[in-house]
């Protein structure tokens, strides 16, 4: 399979249960790129609020694009080639205004409409590529025909664009069509606002899904809107032998199982029988266990008797305690919202307390692996040496330790969940050098520990340092995983050249 950009490491296979996947055409190192492809097309998500039709930043609507009068920040965001070749010209000759919204900051069904008509207009622009690439992306059109979105479509996007929009040249069918394959097999990226949006790539979604993912994907943005902009570079995250399946994640590897089973059913048309999802501990992480809390029970933990079956029982390993499926999915459901609502507090000393308090808080019913502490710790290993009152040169000990802690927990689950070369991985171990490098030094000077042992402590940042540049500096220049590669790089080099001199003069 070849395609502009794309390399001749992915074999495109068929079989009757997933349809299209993808194998490696050879073996493939870490880090090694398998194919780089440009997003057919990209554009707001669903349930987007009115962001800049440009750069996609939030905005208050005030300012309108000159010639069609939808929202953009500025001039520069008019003219964008994105928005300027594709839905600015259609609004603006069938004179489709933006109708003011009362807050900017919910979802605008008016949004709904626009990836789908760039998709449209590249189907005529690209014609090739659609031919050969995009129209044959899965759709799940029978199943989706039987859903609420399939009459929410109708109205909000198939009648809008046939209707008030004049394009009546694209039939029904067709936008159906590319509804749906914007729903089943879009990619996120992160704009240079922050804000998300969705890109169409037809050859990097031809892989499958799977719990434990053995590629990862980058994706590049420089903001001006041009073809180039969200191009997408395909690696492995393992040694892989030619022949075996490549798998991506199509979830957030850190949710509980039956979450990410209901996500897939809802959005992606299909039950995952991989093999973490069948087993109950999750590898052996525990990221959906629960402790049990009867009185009399010794050390028992709840686990599901079918995690393929969101409605079987959960049972105690030790007592005869027993939950219901859907009493385990409230309960998620809960901490989740509140994990959500502290997510949604500017990152200060309030919001870390708040972290710690949600920990606290589920100490006592969550296994000490599960998923949703996960979830908190990757904040606060990230939080504690940055927010104001908790930077690296004012933490105690006690709280580098903390963070030493937080983050070889995250470690631990990262090994089985997302092995390999993660931009996880990655983040997480440049996190953990600097308390180890900091609680060494205070060690030392408090003659805790001697030389050899500040210089094997020293070693141990260094060699995480190493291997975190080595992941993240694949990573966009301009991206916060890409600087903190540069980063890491920077002192690893400095590190391991002044590493004598460090221990010498200690
Ligand atoms: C992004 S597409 C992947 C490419 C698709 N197989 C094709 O033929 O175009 C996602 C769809 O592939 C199928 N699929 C992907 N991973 C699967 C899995 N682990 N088990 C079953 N079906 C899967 C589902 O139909 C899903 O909606």
């Amino acid at each position: 399979m070849t395609s502009a950009g794309a390399t001749n490491k992915l074999e495109i296979k068929r079989n009757d249960i997933v349809g299209r996947y993808g194998v490696a055409a050879c073996d493939l190192e870490p880090g090694e790129l398998i194919l780089t492809e440009t997003a057919f097309a990209y554009g707001p998500k669903i349930d987007s609020p009115p962001v800049c039709l440009g750069c996609y930043a939030y905005i208050d609507c005030s300012n309108l694009c000159s010639t069609c009068g939808w929202p953009v920040c500025d001039v520069d965001c008019e003219v964008v080639p994105a928005h300027k070749d594709a839905e600015c010209g259609v609004f603006a000759n069938a004179k489709v205004k933006f109708t003011p919204v009362e807050n900017t900051y919910e979802p605008c069904l008016q949004y709904e409409c626009i990836t789908p008509l760039r998709v449209l207009l590249a189907t005529e622009r690209d014609k090739d590529r659609w031919e050969n690439q995009v129209k044959c992306m899965e759709t799940h059109t029978e199943e989706r025909k039987r859903k609420e979105i399939w009459n929410f479509n109708t109205v909000n996007i198939v009648n809008f664009l046939r209707g008030p929009c004049k394009l009546s040249r694209f039939d029904e069918d067709l936008i159906h069509q590319v509804c749906s394959i914007l729903d089943i097999n879009s990619f996120e990226a992160r704009t240079q606002s922050g804000n998300m949006i969705r890109c169409v790539y037809p050859n990097v979604a031809v892989l499958s899904h799977n719990c434990v993912s053995n590629i990862t994907h980058s994706i590049y943005t420089d903001g001006w809107g041009t073809p180039e902009d969200y191009r997408v570079y395909l690696r492995a995250a393992l040694p892989l032998k030619k022949g075996d399946e490549l798998f991506a994640g199509y979830t957030y590897s850190m949710w509980p199982t039956i979450v990410r089973r209901e996500y897939l059913r809802e959005g992606k048309y299909f039950e995952c029988n991989c093999q973490r999802c069948t087993d109950p501990t999750e590898l052996g992480t525990h990221m959906s266990t629960l402790k049990c809390t009867k009185n009399l029970c010794d050390n028992g933990v709840i686990l599901s008797t079918n995690p393929l079956d969101a409605k079987a029982e959960w049972k105690c390993t030790h007592c005869p305690n027993t939950l219901k499926g859907s009493t385990i999915r409230k309960v998620f459901k809960t901490i989740q919202e509140e994990i959500d609502q502290v997510e949604s507090m500017p990152q200060d000393s309030m919001s870390i307390e708040a972290r710690e308090s949600l920990y606290r808080k589920y100490r006592s019913i969550l296994h000490p692996r599960n998923a949703y502490f996960t979830v908190l710790r990757i904040s606060l290993a990230q939080m504690y040496g940055k927010i104001e009152g908790y930077t690296m040169d004012v933490l105690p000990d006690v709280l580098y330790e903390r963070k030493v802690e937080l983050c070889q927990q995250i470690l631990e689950n990262i090994n089985i969940l997302e092995p390999g070369w993660s931009r996880l991985r990655g983040i997480t171990m440049y996190e953990l050098h600097a308390p180890i490098i900091m609680l060494a030094r205070n060690l030392y000077n408090n003659d805790v520990i001697d030389k050899s042992e500040l210089r094997a402590k020293l070693m141990e940042a260094i060699e995480l340092l190493r291997e975190s540049s080595q992941i993240l500096i694949l990573e966009p220049e301009n991206s916060s995983e890409g600087m903190i590669g540069q980063a890491a790089m920077q002192a690893y080099q400095q590190l391991s050249a002044n590493l004598d001199d460090l221990v010498e003069n200690a």
